[in-house]
């Protein structure tokens, strides 16, 4: 069985957080020293921290929070895909026109490799953007799922955050903050799993993949896709 590779970001006290937001931090709330038993820690983040999925509540009062989220968006057959004129600073932006000649047709989680974010010890000055335009035509293809190596999929600066209300009206949820630097393009199986965080806005996940082999893909024809 291939062995599955972690995408996700380390979380440590190096880990970029988003300006102003709340740093990560882990602690031990009692030593084994102290309570005679065990280490017991204490961790402190900003939920879009390192690798991580949006709720619709992060920008949308009436959205759903993270419980509500179907798990199975997160778990299942991705592909994977390298733009490399973004990844060479030739398009500032990811719209239709950077993806047209990719197939993407029947692909329900498609996880965008930029190489835009270079240094990871540091948050980005600037990032490539989503056209909002790239939501509907996501959606045709049957995209479900869009997962970024980027700390957002609207520039840093945005209030409005078209990208983030494009993808939500077409049915399209958000994973930010991947590692996707050894990954080649192809498919694969994602499990990028949200914490059962009740009223929250956004969860960390641990995403992890592995390639699609012949015995994997079994499963997708079984009809593990349908109801996603
Ligand atoms: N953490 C923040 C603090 C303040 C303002 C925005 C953010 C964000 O995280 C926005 C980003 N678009 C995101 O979805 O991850
Ligand atoms: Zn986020
Ligand atoms: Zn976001």
């Amino acid at each position: 069985m291939t062995k599955w590779m972690d995408i996700s970001q380390r979380l440590d006290s190096h880990v970029p957080t988003w300006p102003g937001d709340t740093p990560f931090s882990y602690r031990l709330t009692w030593t084994k020293q102290m309570s005679g038993s065990v280490n017991v820690g204490q961790f402190t983040m900003s939920t879009h921290t390192g690798t991580h999925i949006d709720a619709p509540f992060h920008f949308d009062e009436n959205g759903k929070r993270v419980l509500e989220l179907d798990v199975n968006l997160y778990v299942g057959p991705a592909r994977v895909i390298h733009l490399s004129d973004v990844e060479r600073g030739k398009a500032a932006s990811i719209g239709v026109d950077e993806v047209a000649q990719i197939d993407l047709q029947g692909v329900t989680r498609l996880l965008i490799r930029t190489g835009a974010w270079a240094d990871r010890r540091v948050f980005p000055e600037k990032i490539p953007e989503i056209h909002p335009d790239l939501a509907e035509y996501l959606a045709k293809c049957g995209v479900r799922l869009l997962g970024l190596d980027l700390p957002s999929v609207d520039p840093l600066d945005s209030k409005a955050l078209p990208a983030h209300h494009a993808l939500t009206r077409h049915h399209i949820h958000i994973l930010e903050g991947l590692v996707l630097d050894d990954v080649p393009a192809g498919d694969y199986e994602l499990v990028a799993l949200p914490l059962p965080l009740a009223d929250a806005d956004g969860s960390p996940v641990r995403a992890i993949l592995r390639p699609m082999g012949p015995c994997n893909g079994a499963i997708e024809a079984c009809g593990d896709e349908r109801g996603v």
